[in-house]
């Protein structure tokens, strides 16, 4: 006899409760000499409390996990109680690792058991937009086990043999159709068992969250990214970063 009480799966998914990791444990070698990257200021606020304040502003996200460099736990704790966040978002702050990978994993190992639904989220793109968070949940929600949101290319991409030694040329070997091409960003949203499943079955470098879910064999959901949603890498980055967030204050008349 079925037990009319219990949610099925799919209802248990769309009322699951929703929380954040934010790898933010990374040097930023790419941006140049300075502070951890997540702690750099934009328009005089660091990195990370963009990036927070960005998922924080989805109506679903009750809990925010920041993964702070291994040395800055401290720092970090104080950066975001001196920032307010809505009420409805609690925080929790963990070091990090050595890789991305590995900060992820401890992320998830302080998340406590009754959220179903988690999004990994970069602390290097702070300046995400709330309707590309809400559409990521939002897919989660509807039934997909992993979600990305993605662009498409501007550029012609090749993929070449890597040179054999420094100086050497790098042959082009393949050009993937463009066109069936998408630059993947985060939030990536995931129903948690299965990201947990991801990180304690996968191993070997990889670059995404997303991808240890393809490696399980499930299918990954793509929904549309934005373009203010670009990581913050290089020098160049801050400076589109600064601009991004100069035309929302003249946007809101402030
Ligand atoms: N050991 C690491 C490495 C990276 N990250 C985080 O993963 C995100 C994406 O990584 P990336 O942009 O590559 O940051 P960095 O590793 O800091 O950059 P770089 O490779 O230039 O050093 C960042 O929010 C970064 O803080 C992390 O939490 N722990
Ligand atoms: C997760 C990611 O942002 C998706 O594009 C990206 O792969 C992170 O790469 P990084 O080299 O760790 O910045």
């Amino acid at each position: 006899m079925s037990d009319v009480s219990r949610p099925s799966p799919a209802e248990a998914r769309a009322e699951a409760r929703t929380a954040v990791v934010i790898p933010a444990a990374g040097r930023g070698v790419r941006l140049g000499p300075g502070a951890p990257k997540a702690l750099r200021a934009l328009n005089g606020t660091p990195m990370l409390i963009h990036a927070v304040r960005a998922m924080a502003a989805s109506r679903a996200v009750s809990l925010v996990v920041v993964v702070a460099p291994p040395d800055g736990a401290g720092e970090v704790k104080s950066l975001l109680d001196a920032h307010a966040l809505p009420e409805r978002t609690d925080f929790l702050v963990v070091p990090g690792g050595e890789s991305r990978q590995e900060s992820v994993r401890l992320g998830l190992e302080a998340l406590p058991t009754d959220f179903g639904i988690v999004l990994v989220h970069d602390a290097a793109r702070p300046l995400v937009p709330v309707d590309t968070v809400d559409a990521v949940i939002e897919a989660v929600r509807e039934g997909a086990p992993a979600v990305v949101p993605a662009l498409p290319l501007a550029d012609t991409v090749k993929e070449v043999e890597p040179a054999a030694a420094p100086g050497e040329p790098e042959p082009v070997v393949a050009t993937p159709v463009r066109a069936r091409l998408r630059a993947v960003q985060t939030p990536q949203g995931f129903d948690r068992a299965t990201l947990i499943r991801a990180h304690e079955t996968v191993t070997g470098d990889v670059t995404d969250d997303a991808s240890m879910v393809e490696q399980l064999g499930l299918t990954v959901v793509v929904v549309p990214g934005h373009e203010e949603a670009f990581k913050v890498t290089r020098p160049l980055d801050l400076v589109l970063a600064e601009a991004v967030l100069a035309r929302r204050r003249l946007n809101d008349g402030f």
